[in-house]
């Protein structure tokens, strides 16, 4: 990783809500197969960071590039074309079709294939078979025929993973993936992201603590919208300044 170029990389990144600094100055780079996470205090500007990364909210000044191509001005969706994958806390699923018709459909658009009722099933053969693919890799598979809406919540969160991996992503956003997934659950997760491809960067946001430790590589703390400190995560929870500010009293003691 080191000197290879940076996959997603901001420059001076910074953006105002009215007159509050809700991102400030941020210089970020992430590398080609990273495992990055973001920390920081309720609102410190994880989420904000992460939309302004996407797409979704365009900042007041400063640049994103994305794989060296300065994408600052490229909406939400030209972004996730060029490699920008991203899962959602309010879910991007649609809630009446399978868990595999979801997959599929992603799958398809990133291939430019129209689906088509009339077609065959022997012409869409090697969009089912990356289904089954992604359907395994997220351990889905059993559940591919039940509706996303009946999934369990945590489970409707793999299915999005799926979906975002079905555009076969350079970057991959991962906002609270185990948000409403019980603590002693998030091992499940993580073994998801362990299976991930290594290849792509993953940026991951998340509360929890253990999640965090155990899958990044390297953790950057966010702190009114700024970069405090970045570190492998044994230089993070021996770091003091992090240990008053943001973990407190709780020994995360890198796993
Ligand atoms: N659309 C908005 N308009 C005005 N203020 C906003 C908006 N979105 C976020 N903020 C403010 O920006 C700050 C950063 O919020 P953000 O959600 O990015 O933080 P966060 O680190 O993700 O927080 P949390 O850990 O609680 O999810 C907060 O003070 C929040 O109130």
């Amino acid at each position: 990783m080191v000197g290879s170029a940076p996959i997603l990389e901001t420059r001076k990144l910074t953006r105002f809500f009215g007159p509050v600094r809700v991102t400030g100055d941020v210089d970020f780079a992430l590398h080609p197969g990273e495992r990055r996470a973001i920390i920081g205090p309720n609102g410190a500007g994880k989420t904000t960071f992460v939309n302004l990364l996407s797409g979704r909210l365009a900042p007041s000044s400063g640049q994103v590039l994305l794989a060296g191509q300065n994408v600052t001005a490229m909406s939400e969706a030209g972004r996730i074309k060029q490699g920008m994958g991203r899962t959602f806390q309010i879910t991007s699923l649609f809630p009446n079709l399978s868990v595999r018709k979801n997959v599929f459909l992603a799958v398809a658009e990133h291939e430019g294939v129209a689906w088509s009722m009339f077609r065959s099933a022997a012409a869409h053969r090697d969009q089912f078979e990356r289904v089954d693919e992604l359907l395994g890799r997220v351990g889905l598979a059993d559940v591919a025929e039940v509706k996303a809406q009946d999934l369990p919540y945590g489970r409707q969160r793999l299915l999005e993973i799926a979906v975002a991996l079905a555009l076969r992503p350079k970057v991959l956003l991962l906002d609270e993936p185990a948000a409403g997934i019980p603590t002693s659950e998030s091992h499940i997760i993580l073994s998801i992201l362990d299976t991930l491809p290594k290849d792509i960067a993953v940026l991951l946001i998340d509360h929890d603590m253990d999640l965090v430790f155990r899958f990044a590589q390297r953790i950057t703390v966010l702190v009114q919208g700024s970069i405090m400190v970045e570190g492998t995560p044994a230089e993070i929870a021996a770091n003091e300044r992090v240990r008053k500010i943001y973990l407190g009293e709780s020994d995360h003691a890198a796993a």
